[in-house]
């Protein structure tokens, strides 16, 4: 019961798919108490379900992350509903479909604006609202992707965006050091959800990873889940602004590994065929 007597908000659960929902289930069932939040009505009628697995009931509520004034509503509901919070998960992206696929120089302003705002900007902004509630011992959790690092195909307006949100990471940290939060993000490897089916020919980014992570696999929103569980309990105590990669090992890689055939280098392919 690594997460007893915890109590957290996780932002970001779509539906049962979301790496959100793998976070969830792996720090309820270390005891922790969970509060949702939800985009939009679509979502709410996914996410209270979601909620009541977990004993939630009570603990759901809208928070469209573009909007400030749903941030300081958020924070008043938690203040009511929970007093201190122990943790909080933000695992939450957009950018508009015209920057996930073609020439990179053609992203344009409006899409880069909003894809900073809800990607990265909402990271400071909920932390600042909520900092008022954290416990002197908290944890703060976001996710990124490699795209953020190095180029991704097709990742484009995300990739830069998910670059801000890592060096975000690293800033908060150092400013929330002093006063107990910690603050992390996750780099996962590729994972079929909502927000993945935006991103052009991500079938093919899963087939990649899988091949050539030394893990040779696709990793599962139940173990980004139980390392998300372990950057939000007390063992991580003394970790805080990490980018912290799960994904199969792939991020280790500078070449892909090759075989010989009739003496010829050839791409090893250890990927099902799927
Ligand atoms: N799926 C992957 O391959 C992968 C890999 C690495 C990192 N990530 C990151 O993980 C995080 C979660 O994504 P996911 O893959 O679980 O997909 P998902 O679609 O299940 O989750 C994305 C969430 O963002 C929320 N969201 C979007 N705009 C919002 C707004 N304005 N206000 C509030 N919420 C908003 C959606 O409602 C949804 O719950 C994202 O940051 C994503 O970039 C995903």
């Amino acid at each position: 019961m690594l997460m007893k007597g915890k109590k957290g908000v996780i932002l970001g659960v779509a539906n049962n798919k979301s790496i959100a929902y793998g976070i969830a289930k792996a720090c309820a069932q270390q005891g922790a108490q969970i509060a949702f939040t939800y985009l939009n009505e679509a979502l709410q009628k996914r996410v209270e379900p979601i909620a009541a697995e977990f004993g939630s009931d009570n603990l759901v509520y809208p928070c469209d992350v573009s909007k400030p004034e749903e941030i300081k509503a958020l924070k008043e509901s938690l203040e009511r509903d929970l007093g201190q919070i122990d943790f909080i998960v933000h695992s939450i992206a957009f950018a508009p479909k015209e920057g996930l696929s073609g020439r990179f120089y053609d992203i344009s302003r409006e899409a880069f604006d909003i894809a900073m705002d809800i990607s990265v900007y909402s990271l400071i902004e909920v932390v600042r609202e909520l900092k008022p509630l954290l416990s002197d011992n908290s944890s703060v959790l976001t996710l990124t992707y490699y795209g953020g690092a190095k180029y991704i195909p097709n990742y484009n307006l995300m990739g830069i965006a998910k670059a801000a949100l890592e060096m975000t990471t690293k800033y908060l940290a150092e400013d929330l050091g002093k006063d107990g939060i910690r603050v992390n993000a996750i780099s996962a490897g590729p994972i079929k959800t909502l927000a993945a089916a935006g991103i052009g020919d991500f079938r093919f980014m899963l087939k990649w990873n899988e091949a050539h992570s030394p893990l040779k696999k696709n990793v599962t929103i139940d173990e980004v889940g139980n390392s998300g569980m372990y950057l939000l309990s007390d063992l991580s105590s003394a970790v805080t602004g990490e980018i912290h990669y799960v994904d199969g090992g792939f991020n280790i890689m500078g070449m892909p590994a090759v075989e010989f055939v009739d003496g010829r280098p050839r791409i090893a392919w250890n990927g099902t065929d799927k």
